[in-house]
Order: structure tokens, then sequence, then C-alpha cells
């Protein structure tokens, strides 16, 4: 199999690298050409119009997968031109150059689809109503694949984290080295989710074959708050000798952390279709912290 992987250098992209080697040839492209880990990869900046249509027409892989997305998500209420050009034009380029080859597409998503309003997980069907640019460009992405006629795979995931990259278990841990005490928002609830997880499972599911494909919640099972993720992140990184010395962590509420873009305050997402449909086990979301921090 001929694999194309857009975006080869982000949290979730870095992962994909590793995990779909043992599937066939992995074509991997990033904005400007640079080499991976020795490796060659293809130029391909999604904000220049119709480059990753020509990249695809180019290569002509069996599946593409697109791990692209401006992901700033403050910085997206100010910019939205660009987080709209990456999360929703350039995903239509590929939606439709994939499907005027036939090509399945698997791309992902996120819990900022939705408002944060429910009180139980959202299953895959459930209202979507954005509350910033960067989860309305996101849907209106997803959207545009839909709309394409593509056969497609769209995992929708959240709180994603890894030891490489940008993410909130690294700014925990960089701000717990500079200061004593941390105040982090107790009430948004999620399910942290490692890179590693998704790319496992993305190659999982291209190993068994795609089949109906459609849209899916892939996330690590249970929840907590981001304040009850930063206390584990200090936990676990203690646990691992990775810090000497951990912060207080105080809970505090969202009107207490103004940010430019408001988070839904309930973000919990049920996997039930994916795990059938696939027949997937997802680890509970404390264990994959404990398993990321131990292999740091
Ligand atoms: N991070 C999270 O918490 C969550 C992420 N998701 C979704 O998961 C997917 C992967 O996210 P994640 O790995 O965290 O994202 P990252 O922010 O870690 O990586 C984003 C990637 O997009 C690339 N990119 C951005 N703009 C361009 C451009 N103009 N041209 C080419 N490449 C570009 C980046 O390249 P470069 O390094 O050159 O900037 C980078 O490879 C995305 O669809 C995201 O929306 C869903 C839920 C939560
Ligand atoms: C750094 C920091 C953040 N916070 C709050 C702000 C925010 O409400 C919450 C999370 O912070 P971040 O800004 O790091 O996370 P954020 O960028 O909102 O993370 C989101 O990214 C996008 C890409 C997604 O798709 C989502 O699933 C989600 O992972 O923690 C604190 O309360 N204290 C702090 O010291």
């Amino acid at each position: 199999m001929k694999l194309l992987l857009i975006g080869g250098n982000g949290q979730v992209g870095t992962e994909l690298r590793r995990a779909l080697l043992p599937l066939g040839e992995v074509v991997v492209t990033t904005r400007d050409g640079i080499a991976l880990d020795g490796q060659a990869t293809l130029s391909c900046d999604l904000s220049k119009k119709d480059a990753v249509a020509l990249v695809i027409q180019h290569v002509i892989p069996d599946v593409v997968i697109n791990a692209t997305a401006y992901t700033a998500v403050d910085k997206a209420e100010s910019d939205e031109d660009t987080a709209r050009r990456i999360n929703a034009a350039a995903v239509e380029e590929i939606a439709l150059a994939c499907k005027a080859l036939g090509i399945p597409l698997v791309h992902y998503s996120t819990d900022y689809v939705f408002d944060g309003q429910a009180t139980t997980s959202y299953p895959v069907d459930a209202p979507t109503a954005p509350l910033g640019v960067y989860g309305q460009t996101k849907l209106d992405g997803e959207e545009a694949i839909r709309a394409s006629g593509v056969r497609h795979l769209i995992l929708r995931t959240a709180w994603v984290y890894a030891t490489h990259g940008h993410n909130f278990l690294r700014t925990m841990l960089r701000l717990g080295a500079e200061r004593d005490s941390l105040r982090v928002v107790g009430d948004q609830i999620g399910s942290p989710t490692p890179a590693w997880l998704i790319a496992d499972i993305t190659a999982n599911i291209l190993a068994q074959g795609l089949g109906e494909g459609g849209t899916h919640h892939l996330v690590a099972s249970g929840q907590t708050s981001w304040h009850g993720f930063a206390e584990a992140i200090f936990e676990e990184a203690a646990a691992n000798g990775l810090i000497a010395n951990a912060p207080k962590v105080e809970s505090i509420p969202s009107s207490e952390y103004p940010t430019p873009a408001a988070r839904p305050q309930w973000s919990v997402l049920d996997t039930t279709s994916l795990r059938d449909t696939y027949q997937l086990d997802l680890p509970d979301w404390r264990d994959a912290l404990k398993r990321t921090l131990q292999s740091a």
C-alpha cells in the first residue's frame, strides 16, 4: 500500500510516521519540504491554493491521511482567514482531489465542534454548535469532506498531547519548572488523548480496511478536568523522575482564566461507534498518560 501523509511533523503526524510504516510505502509532506529524522519529505504548503491537490495528483497514493490543521485556538479568533484556509478550504481541495482519483481520505476533527452544554458524552450524530473560529472552521472542513462524496474516515479526537510538539502537557511541565503554583480551570471536562493512540488506532483501521468509514469519535476512555489532567501530569512526571518538585495546582473556574476563544465546558465524546465498527479497545486516559511519560 502507498500512503500519503499530509503533515508529518505535528503531534499526530509525527506518531503517524512511526505507526504507518508497517503498512507500506509512506510518502510524507511538510510545509517546507524539510527532512524529518533524515527522511526526505515533499513540500506542500496548504496556504497556497491547489498545492495539495497537485501533490495528490503527483503521488497517486492508495490512501491520503491529513494530519495538518490550524490548531491555535485563541489565535484563530484574530486570524480567521488563515484558520479557514487550512481547516476548511484546503481540506475541501484534498477531498475533491481524492474523490476525482477514487482515493479514500482519513482526516481528524475535534471536540470543539460541540458547544459543551451536554451532560452526557456526545454521540457522533449529536448536533454541532462550535463556540469559536477553530471549532467552526474544523466543522466546515468535516462538512466539505462529506459533501465531496469522497470515501472517508473522519476521526474526531480531543485534548491531544505528546512529549513533543505544542500541547497542554508540555505547557504544564514548562510552567511547573518556572513557578511554585499554577492555576488551572477545573470546570472544563474532557478526555486527554495521546497522539500515539490516535496514530496506532488509525494504522489498525487502515490495516483491517476502512469499510464504510464515516465519522467516529476517537478519545481515550474516562474523563477529567484540565485541572485533573495537570495534577496527573505532575504525579506521573514525578513518578518517572522527570521532575524534582511538583508545583501546587489550584483549581479555578473558567471565568478566572479569560481567553480570546471560549472552550466547551463538557467535551466528553462517545466512542461506541468506533469501538463497535472496528472492534477496538481504548485505554483509560490515566493509563495512557502513564504509558506516555514512562517512555519519555
Ligand atoms: N491538538 C489538539 O489538542 C487536537 C487536535 N485535533 C486535530 O487533530 C489533528 C492533528 O492535530 P495536531 O497533531 O495536534 O496538530 P499540530 O498543531 O501538532 O500540527 C499541525 C500540523 O499542521 C501543519 N500545518 C499547519 N499549517 C500548514 C500549512 N499552511 N501548510 C502545511 N502544513 C501546515 C503543521 O506544520 P508546521 O509544523 O510546519 O506548522 C503541523 O504539521 C488536527 O486535525 C487537529 O485539528 C483534534 C482535537 C484536539
Ligand atoms: C496554560 C493554562 C491553561 N489553562 C486553561 C485554558 C484552557 O481553558 C485549558 C486548555 O488550555 P490550552 O489552551 O492549552 O488548550 P486548547 O488549545 O484549548 O486545547 C484544545 O486544542 C484544540 C486544538 C483542540 O482540538 C481541543 O481538543 C483542545 O485540545 O486550560 C489554565 O487554566 N491554566 C493555565 O496555566
